[in-house]
């Protein structure tokens, strides 16, 4: 086992605080061979899904395959249509299980903006019928979770959003809205200064901070994206067992970063703007 410690969101349940994501385009529709590694070799147990990924089969042989019961995989998977219900029913059956541990709306941009409260509504029925364990969001803006806090019963669990310090300056309001409405952040994109836009003035700082805690450069960017959500879950991935074997180190082995270091870092990624997915969350 990884040993990996849990996140607790505000309706009781427990997530690894690391997802390993099925999104990333090389493991789009044959994500099979990739979560079989991931699940079994480095002991990453909580797999990030999604109807758009359109690799739900693959994932659910691939579970199937190994043998693994279903408590012991914390399976995320996102709506990718304006139609909860239709989506979910299809995810579980591809899936091939009863019922998912967190089900999420992919983005707002699917559903009409009147209606962002009665599609939170069917989130909430599905809940109540037992085919999630948790509801959230994904890609949500605060005026985005605002309409849906209009009508909910129950609050999001989470919100999805791409954290890393060169969106930290729009990300920052939202991240603080959400923890002030219990709302857990789950980051993803969070190696993106370093794979994605190598040589801005992030690069230097988290360099140093590395060296600092006998860490990588990568081990630091998942801790920072943990620290600066208040403790929130990270989803990252790799085709390589190394690479996942070092994720799951940042956060066993690896102490955290100092509050000084987390503020270095941030105050570095505010001097340049670089958003991978989703421009809406500019808006
Ligand atoms: N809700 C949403 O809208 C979105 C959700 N997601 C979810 O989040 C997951 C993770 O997002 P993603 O952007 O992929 O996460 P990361 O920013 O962590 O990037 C992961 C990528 O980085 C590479 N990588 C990993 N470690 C290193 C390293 N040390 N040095 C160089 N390259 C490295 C991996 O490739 P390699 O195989 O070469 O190691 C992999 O392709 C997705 O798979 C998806 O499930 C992602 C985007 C949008
Ligand atoms: O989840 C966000 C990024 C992503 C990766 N693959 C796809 C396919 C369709 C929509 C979004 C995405």
């Amino acid at each position: 086992m990884s040993n990996l410690s849990n996140v607790k969101l505000n309706d009781g349940l427990q997530v690894p605080v690391l997802g390993y994501g099925t999104g990333t385009a090389l493991y789009q529709k044959e994500a099979k061979d990739s979560v079989k590694m991931a699940y079994s070799e480095a002991h990453m147990h909580h797999i990030d899904c999604a109807e758009m990924y359109d690799n739900e089969e693959s994932v659910g042989l691939a579970l199937k395959e190994l043998g693994v019961k279903r408590d012991d995989v914390f399976i995320t998977t996102k709506c990718g249509s304006a139609d909860p219900r239709k989506s979910l029913e299809k995810s579980l059956k591809l899936l091939g299980v009863d019922q998912v541990d967190l089900y999420l709306i992919h983005s707002p941009l699917l559903v009409k903006d009147t209606e962002l409260g009665k599609s939170w509504q069917i989130m909430e029925e599905l809940q109540k019928e037992g085919k999630t364990k948790s509801i959230g969001v994904s890609n949500y803006r605060v005026s985005d979770l605002e309409e849906v806090l209009k009508v909910a019963k129950v609050t999001p669990s989470v919100n999805q959003i791409e954290v890393h310090p060169y969106v930290y300056d729009v990300a920052q309001s939202l991240i603080d809205f959400c923890d002030s409405k219990g709302i857990h952040i789950e980051s993803y994109g969070p190696l993106s200064s370093l794979i994605r836009h190598p040589g801005g003035p992030v690069d230097p700082i988290v360099k140093n901070i590395a060296q600092e805690l006998g860490a990588t450069e990568g081990q630091v960017l998942l801790k920072w994206a943990h620290q600066i959500t208040h403790g929130g879950i990270v989803l990252t991935t790799s085709s390589k067992k190394e690479r996942l074997e070092e994720q799951i180190k940042a956060f066993t082995e690896i102490k955290d970063l100092s509050d000084e270091q987390v503020k270095a870092v941030a105050e570095a990624g505010k001097k340049a703007h670089h958003r991978v997915f989703m421009p809406h969350m500019d808006q």
